[in-house]
């Protein structure tokens, strides 16, 4: 493990300490009701994967964490470390604890042969500079009530059904149905382990900011679970009436119909004005099936970010669109195995074999770029435009033609 500053040590918190590294976390993160730090879940970090920071008097005033997930990619999935509560107490910050703990963070992934890691960065500025590049965009829509949806063929034939959410009874379904309608797209993690999808799927009363307890909309045909919605409605009335929000958490179609029915439920719940969408892939159908997208509010924002810790095995483990054979020259000032020249081939069937070169570079980029490339959801072009990666015109687009991904990347849900 990486020493901090002088007068700091780095440590595996042990159990009777969690209570305290929660503690620590809830002051970094001041977050009311938040579900990590709430006693009544369980606590979501696997054992020896919360690792803190204590200061000469013993006292934790640091801490990070990460998930042990298996990260899809395009055409496979690769063994990742989400990286999560990274906090530094506000009295110790800016003495490069946080530095310390990114470098303890990739040795430890590494030994545990997780080759990328992610992370949802709570300030966009942070990560750049440990090597972790912005993979992904998401989309959050304001719908105005009624807004109108394409006709898509089946989607009368499905039933919507409403009740109360009860984690108890639904969860499974829920999780089934989520696992399912994000199949094949890069970026969408399963809620692993159990603990973690039970944090998820929690709605703590201090968390609830005035709405009502969630609510699960169910789209069936037949017996047939087709989509789930969870939602919930707060109270708002205006000079002229209701103008209830609709907050939608999440919601999760296996096809165009069930999609096409979810939603026409959602945007015309009586006494309500808006519906709010969780976090959406940029290329998802809500946004090709509304009849008039003007209305429509649209927040971009970044998703999901990625560093890769083992080059080759990284870029080893995804598929490509189209053949390619480039040597990258890659920077990376944390990793220095990474750095250097790597040769990729990838082969018709959009296999790769990644190699150490002595060969010209045809591409020159920092690590951060790369991550950035990897799930698929960002062009080579569009960086090498802003001058953040160097090559010829056509070694670049050949590589963003190589590196695309059919399905845009996103996680719909933060850790
Ligand atoms: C994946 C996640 O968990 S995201 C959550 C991140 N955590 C938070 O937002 C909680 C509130 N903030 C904090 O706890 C702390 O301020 C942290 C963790 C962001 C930073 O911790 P510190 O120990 O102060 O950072 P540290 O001193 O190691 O700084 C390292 C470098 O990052 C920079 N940096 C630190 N925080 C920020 C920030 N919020 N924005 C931009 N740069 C930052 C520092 O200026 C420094 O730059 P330098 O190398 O050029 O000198």
């Amino acid at each position: 493990m990486t020493d901090p500053a002088v007068g700091y040590r780095t440590l595996v918190v042990p159990p009777e300490r969690l209570r305290e590294f929660r503690e620590v976390a809830s002051l970094a993160f001041p977050m009311l009701g938040d579900p990590l730090l709430d006693d009544s879940l369980p606590f979501a970090l696997p054992a020896g994967r919360a690792v803190a920071v204590e200061s000469a008097d013993g006292a934790i005033v640091a801490t990070h964490g990460s998930y042990p997930f298996t990260l899809p990619v395009p055409g496979g999935t690769v063994p990742c470390a989400g990286l999560t509560w990274v906090g530094v107490r506000p009295d110790h910050r800016r003495r490069g604890l946080m530095a310390s703990m990114l470098r303890t963070h990739v040795g430890r992934s590494l030994e545990r042969g997780e080759v990328v890691s992610a992370l949802f960065a709570a300030e966009a500025a942070i990560y750049g500079r440990f090597g972790y590049g912005s993979a992904a965009d998401d989309v959050r829509l304001t719908l105005p009530r009624r807004a109108a949806l394409r006709d898509v063929v089946g989607s009368a034939d499905l039933t919507v059904d409403l009740v109360r959410f009860d984690a108890a009874v639904h969860t499974a379904t829920v999780e089934d149905l989520y696992v399912r309608a994000g199949a094949g797209r890069p970026g969408w993690l399963a809620r692993t382990p159990p603990e973690l999808l039970t944090r998820v799927l929690a709605d703590l009363p201090a968390a609830r900011g005035g709405y009502e307890p969630l609510l699960l909309a169910t789209v069936r045909r037949g017996d047939d679970v087709r989509g789930a919605a969870l939602l919930a409605r707060q109270e708002q009335w205006g000079a002229s009436g209701p103008e209830y929000p609709v907050r939608v958490r999440q919601a999760s179609a296996l096809d165009a119909a069930a999609t096409h029915r979810l939603w026409t439920f959602l945007l015309d719940l009586d006494l309500t004005a808006t519906v709010s969408t969780p976090a959406l892939a940029v290329d998802d159908p809500l946004l090709h099936l509304l009849e008039d997208p003007r209305p429509t509010q649209r927040h971009l924002g970044d998703n999901l970010w990625v560093r890769l810790l083992d080059v080759p095995a990284a870029l080893g483990a995804r598929r490509y669109a189209t053949p390619v054979d480039v040597v990258l020259d890659l920077s990376d000032t944390l990793v220095p195995a990474n750095a250097g020249r790597w040769r990729l081939e990838v082969d018709a069937a959009g296999a790769a074999q990644v190699s150490r070169t002595d060969a010209r570079g045809d591409l020159r980029l920092d690590v951060r770029e790369l991550g950035a490339l990897y799930l698929g959801g960002r062009s080579a072009s569009a960086l090498a435009a802003a001058g953040l990666v160097d090559g010829e015109r056509d070694v670049v687009d050949r590589v963003t033609a190589a590196f695309t991904s059919p399905l845009a990347p996103v996680c719909p849900w933060i850790f």
